[in-house]
């Protein structure tokens, strides 16, 4: 793993690599393009040093290891690909060649959960969405279909609605079709038992608000949620009523109708969660893997034959138990860099916090040298962030700095978490502040590059707030029944993203190369590399930098 001095480049630390989650370069440029409508001058001045210094890479689809061109980037994939420098095959498309391939009805992990088929109750958490960015609905309903035909014969599905991968308004169309798919189970008696939105049940991620896990935890096990309905259509129908969004739909639990809840977990019972990406389910996976567990009150601790549908953490094995392998990502550029004794800062909000560290190491939680690796968290608030779309960049911001002029790292990494935390509520005008938020971190950064002396590498890891309404196929912006409110889009965007280089101390023959039209996220890792003054390692796909 030992690096070679790169031929042109100065060794000259710190080289500063800054990530706008989910800015895209989105070709339609039209007011709904909160990236472009945004005042951005730091980053229009970046595009305007022209192809040398600014270009677009693909973020999406297979450039990323995920199954079609249809497929969206997230920040998953994206963090991966920036950390690892190479395509991998990403959970969605592992799942689809277990399935299609049947090796996951062959498993030690489908072993581990079919002994409760028979007697007991199969319960599924998951995702209720086609999105694929945390599940699939179709791998869903494969799942439980395979586990009828080995002979499941009670089967509880506990759903939490989306509206944040797909459109929102969107739950109770899945919900009907997922209805309709249960009751053509033959010879099971399969039913919906709770569920909850997303950005209010379950599906918190690095422990910013463990209450929302404690909401699922008694929905889906416990059978205790503020709302009860004997129909889980009519659950939707009504707590959607008030206006929440599909992210924010409030716990709920069926019952019969004597009012008893159809599904709660019980001993002996098996429990699988079917969303494949990790960092929504760990806290959940925790609160039924680990016997002693703080985070909550869990009331009752079933015990149950749990199992995810990947491994989700492989540093913590959790869980232990898993129906399909997970990626391998290994030689990562973070682990390349430690064994060269380079020193790696790394931060940003707790949003995002695990992405710029877990996901851009391979997902590993922990650390490759500790001694030199400094990973900071500034935490996040738990507010709808139109609200606060500003969010913690100025803090971000500042922390990049203080490690910038401390001279103590050889690279010092930053994640800004706005446009796409604020570009997921699908307000247009929140999100547009946000952009112009990050543009003047940026500047700041970059300022402090250029006091320094040094180098820096700009990029995102997917679109989201270069497109805010939902389109017909001509790209026309869709309107709500009214004509004039616009459909918002909450998911992310097929767009490509920018990569943007320079610096004082960029050597002036060291260009953008031409030559790699179709260059990915992955092409990043070798870029960032040279500019610290070394050749990237052969397995890396290749930099985007050539010597003119
Ligand atoms: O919020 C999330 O979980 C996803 C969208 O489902 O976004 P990101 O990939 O940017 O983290
Ligand atoms: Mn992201
Ligand atoms: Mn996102």
């Amino acid at each position: 793993m030992e690096l070679a001095p790169h031929p042109v480049i100065p060794q000259k630390k710190p080289v500063l690599v800054c990530i706008l989650d989910g800015w895209g370069e989105n070709p339609v440029t039209d007011q709904y393009n909160a990236c472009h409508v945004a005042k951005s001058p730091t980053i229009d001045a970046l595009a305007a040093k022209g192809p040398g210094y600014y270009r677009s890479v693909l973020a999406h689809g297979p450039a990323v290891g995920l199954p079609t061109d249809g497929d969206m980037g997230n920040s998953e994939v994206g963090h991966n690909a920036l950390g690892a420098g190479k395509i991998i095959a990403q959970g969605a498309s592992l799942v689809d060649i277990a399935l299609e391939t049947k090796s996951v009805y062959s498993g030690a992990g489908w072993a581990h959960v079919k002994p409760a088929f028979a007697d007991n109750t199969l319960h599924v958490i998951t995702l209720l969405s086609s999105g694929g960015v945390h599940s699939r609905y179709d791998q869903v309903l494969k799942l439980c279909q395979g586990a009828v035909a080995d002979g499941c014969k009670k089967l509880r599905l506990h759903v939490l609605t989306d509206g944040r991968d797909v459109p929102d308004n969107s739950c109770h169309e899945y919900m009907r079709v997922l209805v309709e798919d249960l009751a053509k189970l033959e010879g099971c008696d399969a039913k919906v038992a709770s569920g909850g939105g997303r950005m209010k049940v379950t599906m918190d991620r690095y422990e910013a608000d463990w209450a929302m896990v404690e909401r699922g935890w008694k929905a889906h096990v416990l059978g205790d949620a503020p709302h009860k309905f004997t129909d889980p259509i009519e659950a939707l129908n009504k707590l959607k009523e008030g206006g929440d969004s599909d992210q924010y739909v409030e716990p709920f639990v069926i019952t019969d109708a004597d009012g008893k809840p159809v599904g709660t977990v019980e001993d002996d019972d098996a429990v699988v969660i079917a969303n494949f990406r990790a960092d929504r389910v760990v806290e959940i996976s925790k609160a039924f893997e680990y016997p002693d567990f703080n985070s909550f009150d869990r009331v009752r601790y079933p015990k149950v034959r749990f199992a995810g549908l990947m491994q989700y953490d492989g540093d913590l094995k959790l869980p232990a138990n898993y129906l399909v392998p997970p990626p391998l990502i290994e030689r990562t550029s973070g682990e390349v860099l430690a064994a060269n004794g380079l020193r790696t800062f790394a931060c940003s909000e707790t949003q995002k916090f695990g992405h710029v560290t877990f996901f851009w190491n391979g997902n590993r939680s922990g650390y490759f040298k500790e001694d030199l690796e400094t990973y900071v968290e500034i935490p996040s608030d738990n507010v709808p962030f139109n609200q606060a779309p500003l969010m913690k960049a100025r803090e971000i911001c500042a922390a990049g700095k203080e490690a910038l002029r401390s001279k103590k790292y050889d690279v010092v990494r930053v994640n800004f978490a706005n446009p796409d935390m604020v570009g997921h509520t699908g307000d247009l005008a929140a999100t547009i502040a946000a952009c112009e938020e990050c543009d003047a971190c940026v500047k700041e950064l970059l300022d402090v590059v250029d006091e320094l002396g040094g180098m820096f590498l700009l990029t995102a890891d997917h679109g989201n707030a270069d497109d805010m309404v939902q389109r017909n196929k001509k790209n026309e912006c869709l309107f709500e029944a009214d004509g004039t409110t616009p459909l918002p889009l909450t998911s992310h965007t097929l767009a490509p993203v920018p990569v943007a280089i320079g610096g004082p101390a960029l050597p002036a023959n060291i260009k953008f190369r031409d030559d790699l039209p179709k260059a990915g996220l992955a092409n990043v890792t070798a870029t960032y590399i040279n500019l610290m003054g070394y050749e990237a390692p052969a397995e890396m796909e290749p930099s985007l930098l050539a010597a003119f």
